[in-house]
């Protein structure tokens, strides 16, 4: 046996830095300074033998002496001079260790106490006082003795600032160790700040760093004070970071623990929860969701499928974040229609008879639509083209889809693609995003809840692309009979059968439709109502649809045709009806207020009431029918809304020949105004126009509604007919319109939207259209009664609009256009200006 550290402590004086806290330290005695002073040192010492730990100059250690040598050894020295040295064992196996098993330097150490204990132990209490060398063993004693040398302590200059850094430093990671083992009692810290010594700070440190014996003699043997305390520093931060490695993952042990015990406790609450309220586990759970997919007439491949996922879900803990949408998915499955389909109505008769119900006019739209229809009924097979109904807002499009369905039997859902600029809208996310939904072509095939319903992709041309994708793309899987019967869906994973389903898209505009899309589908063309057309379709639809709307029934109040017609004269200007029917939804409600109040009020609306009603009326504007002034024209514009009319203004002033355009033009437009005067200046001498008033005025040519941005090349004729009349003072015919481009050379070229230009110009009372007579094809298309009391004039040059437009007579008023006799002032021609 040998002398082993004691176990057990004095409580008020131990500082403890060692991992095991019941492990004993050191005792701060005496002033340690003095002690180390190694004052009186013998010049032969008795050794004392210690295993597993190191005696430093100044610390304080209690020793049990179990060896019956060194119990000798202890009591005669406590006896005598009460001094030691002590000397750590090298060879911790050997239990009668020679001189060979010890370490050559230790400290002499005063044995402040001596205690026998009950159990014939002996325990010293020790105090380190100088460091020695062992010099030569002395044979003739009956423990070992050695003759020995002495160091002297050397901490070189105590106020020095690499002494106070390393002071510093060592005691701030004395503190931080302090911290990371909260077993420690605080004194110890108290202990610490105390220490002014650095060499004594150096030792006590040293002997209570937790590193093993021969790393502590290492630094009992460094006899330079700095270089000792830089080393004690590396091991001391080395030992921090273990400390904080073993810190994190206690830290974490812990938590983990916690956790798991917390959803023990949660998972066995919930089950005695659900039992007592009747509910299902998730065992249960699977199970009803495998019964409910028992009648499903799934594809193999998605009844596999919907087995793997429903098998999947039977292995996930119900308390993971994966279960809820797991089971979502699953139930996804199941809700969706999979080959379930309503029968089809082929009763094409009465298809027609629905449609015609529902919707006044637009023959040519439902022939159509019924031949689409009837060979759907020969074939069985929907390789048919998807169908489009273009055509400005409010003609019907969305609505003729859903009496579509209506004849035919089938489920209706509605797909507005307004505004989609993300492919995942309707292709869906995959399944692992979270908040991972389904397209939504899928999500309405789920809501018709069958597999062939007729869906409305409203808005088709308004589909945007950004970085997300472009949905487009998408789309032309979605509408290729050859590919959508395998139609993918990102959610879904499995392949959806779209091939039985009828698509009918709307669109106002096929510019803005990827052509690979447009070729796709069958356009059929809606253009604008006429104004008789108009009127039939308040009376026989929308006139009935207010008053149920608003509560009203016809024995409640009436509208004459004359009050139907104000309403589509003066206060719509439109394409559609939409307009219209919020009109007539004003005139009910106003009799629905009078009719609650029980007011009095007409029950039958004549023209006047409709005034009376709705105010004054909105498109009271000037239609400029008259021909009292010169260069005001009446065009024909195209817009995506349907076509209008527009009005170019042009006006001579006393100037030097700079020529202003107005009314937020666009390029192109501003180059056919140039283009059309620089014609005219060409063409002065045939017209009888001086060529001096070119230079001599200023031209304005204004487009009125200023604040509408205008464009395209089809005011040519109209700019160049406006400008004529105002350089000649000539009438222009009244109740004319015209739409046409011009080139330099005179030639008038052919132009779009004839149709919704025609209608928009009978809406505008014009009697007389000049067009190219390119465009004559376009008239041709154009069913008769939308060209009753319209005369239609081609024109191929400049010359015949003029013969049309410009009359021989003067304007009421002409402008008197004087002329000085002087030389042409610019090479270069007019400037122009454009505000
Ligand atoms: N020929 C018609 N007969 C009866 N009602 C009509 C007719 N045309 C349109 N309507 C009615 O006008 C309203 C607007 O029609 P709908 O919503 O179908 O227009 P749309 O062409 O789809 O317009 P948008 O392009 O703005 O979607 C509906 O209430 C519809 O019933």
């Amino acid at each position: 046996m040998s002398e082993n550290r004691n176990s057990r402590r004095p409580k008020s004086s131990v500082l403890h830095m060692a991992e095991d806290p019941a492990e004993m330290v050191s005792i701060i005695a005496t002033d340690p300074e003095q002690v180390m002073s190694g004052q009186d040192a013998p010049e032969v010492l008795p050794l004392l033998p210690v295993r597993n730990t190191v005696l430093f100059p100044g610390v304080v250690l209690p020793v049990t002496v179990t060896r019956k040598k060194s119990i000798r050894l202890v009591r005669k020295a406590y006896r005598g001079n009460k001094i030691v040295g002590v000397l750590a064992q090298k060879n911790t196996q050997s239990d009668d260790p020679t001189i060979t098993d010890l370490y050559e330097v230790g400290t002499m150490a005063r044995i402040l106490k001596l205690l026998v204990l009950p159990d014939g132990n002996t325990t010293i209490i020790i105090q380190g006082q100088s460091r020695f060398k062992v010099e030569e063993e002395q044979q003739d004693s009956p423990y070992l003795t050695a003759r020995v040398s002495y160091f002297s302590e050397t901490f070189p200059n105590k106020t020095s600032k690499e002494v106070k850094g390393l002071v510093s430093s060592l005691k701030d990671a004395a503190a931080k160790m302090l911290k990371l083992n909260p077993e420690i009692p605080q004194e110890a810290q108290v202990a610490l700040d105390n220490i002014e010594s650095p060499a004594f700070l150096t030792h006590f440190l040293s002997s209570n760093i937790n590193v093993e014996v021969g790393l502590k003699q290492k630094l009992l043997e460094i006899n330079d004070g700095v270089e000792r305390g830089t080393r004690l520093l590396e091991m001391m931060l080395k030992e921090i970071q273990l400390l904080e490695i073993k810190h994190e993952i206690h830290n974490k042990v812990h938590t983990d623990i916690d956790q798991q015990q917390r959803d023990y406790f949660l998972r066995q609450q919930i089950k005695v929860l659900q039992d007592e309220l009747g509910f299902d586990g998730p065992d249960q759970e699977v199970e009803k969701l495998r019964a409910r997919a028992k009648d499903k007439k799934w594809p193999p491949a998605v009844a596999k499928h919907f087995n793997k996922e429903v098998d999947k879900l039977s292995r996930v803990n119900p308390q993971a974040a994966e279960y809820p949408m797991s089971v979502n998915y699953v139930e996804f499955l199941i809700d969706l229609p999979w080959a379930e389909y309503t029968k089809d109505n082929f009763n094409l008769k009465r298809t027609r008879k629905i449609l015609d119900q529902d919707h006044y006019g637009l023959e040519k739209v439902k022939d159509r639509i019924i031949e689409y229809l009837a060979v759907l009924k020969l074939k069985q097979d929907m390789k048919a083209p998807i169908l489009c109904l273009y055509g400005p807002p409010g003609v019907g499009k969305t609505s003729l889809g859903r009496s579509v369905a209506q004849a035919l039997g089938r489920k209706y859902v509605r797909m507005s693609l307004g505004g989609v600029r993300d492919e995942a809208e309707i292709r869906g996310h995959r399944k692992t995003y979270v908040g991972a939904m389904p397209g939504r072509l899928i999500a309405q095939i789920k809501k018709a809840g069958a597999s062939n319903p007729v869906i409305i992709l409203d808005e088709i041309d308004k589909v945007g692309a950004d970085f997300r994708g472009d949905p487009q793309s998408a789309l032309l899987e979605v509408l290729d009979p050859e590919q959508n019967s395998t139609f993918t869906d990102n959610y879904l994973e499995v392949e959806y059968d779209l091939s039985k389903v009828l698509f009918i898209a709307t669109a106002n505009s096929l510019d803005t439709i990827h052509p690979a899309l447009r070729d796709r589908m069958e356009i059929i063309d809606l253009t604008g109502y006429t104004l008789e057309e108009k009127t039939q379709i308040a009376k026989k639809h929308l006139w009935p649809k207010v008053l149920h709307e608003n509560g009203l029934t016809p024995k409640d109040v009436s509208i004459t045709q004359p009050a139907l017609q104000r309403v589509v004269d003066d206060y719509t200007r439109e394409s559609g009806v939409r307009g219209l029917e919020r009109k007539l939804g004003s005139v009910a409600r106003n009799i629905a207020k009078s009719k609650a109040l029980k007011e009095e009020h007409a029950t039958i609306l004549e023209p006047k009431d409709v005034s009376r009603i709705l105010g004054a009326a909105i498109f009271d504007r000037d239609l400029y029918q008259d021909n009292e002034t010169a260069g005001v024209v009446t065009g024909l514009a195209w817009t995506s809304v349907g076509g209008d009319i527009l009005f170019i203004e042009s006006l001579l002033s006393r100037g030097r020949g700079k020529v202003t355009l107005s009314g937020q033009l666009g390029d192109v437009m501003k180059e056919s105004a140039v283009t059309a005067l620089s014609y005219l200046r060409s063409r002065a001498d045939s017209l009888g126009i001086d060529y001096r008033i070119f230079d001599q005025y200023d031209l304005h040519i204004h487009f009125p509604e200023g604040a509408v941005p205008k464009d395209g090349p089809s005011a040519g004729i109209a700019i160049f007919t406006s400008i004529a009349s105002v350089f000649t003072q000539r009438k222009i015919r009244s109740h004319l319109a015209m739409t046409g481009e011009i080139t330099l050379r005179g030639k008038v070229l052919p132009v779009g939207g004839i149709k919704e230009k025609i209608l928009a110009a009978k809406r505008a009372g014009i009697r007389d259209v000049i067009l190219c007579d390119k465009n004559r094809k376009d008239i041709q298309e154009i069913s008769a009664e939308y060209l009753k009391d319209l005369t239609i004039h081609y024109a191929a040059r400049v010359d015949d609009v003029l013969k049309v437009a410009l009359l021989d007579e003067l304007v009421a008023n002409p402008l008197k256009l004087t002329v000085r006799d002087e030389p042409a002032p610019a090479l270069y021609g007019p400037s122009v200006e454009v505000s």
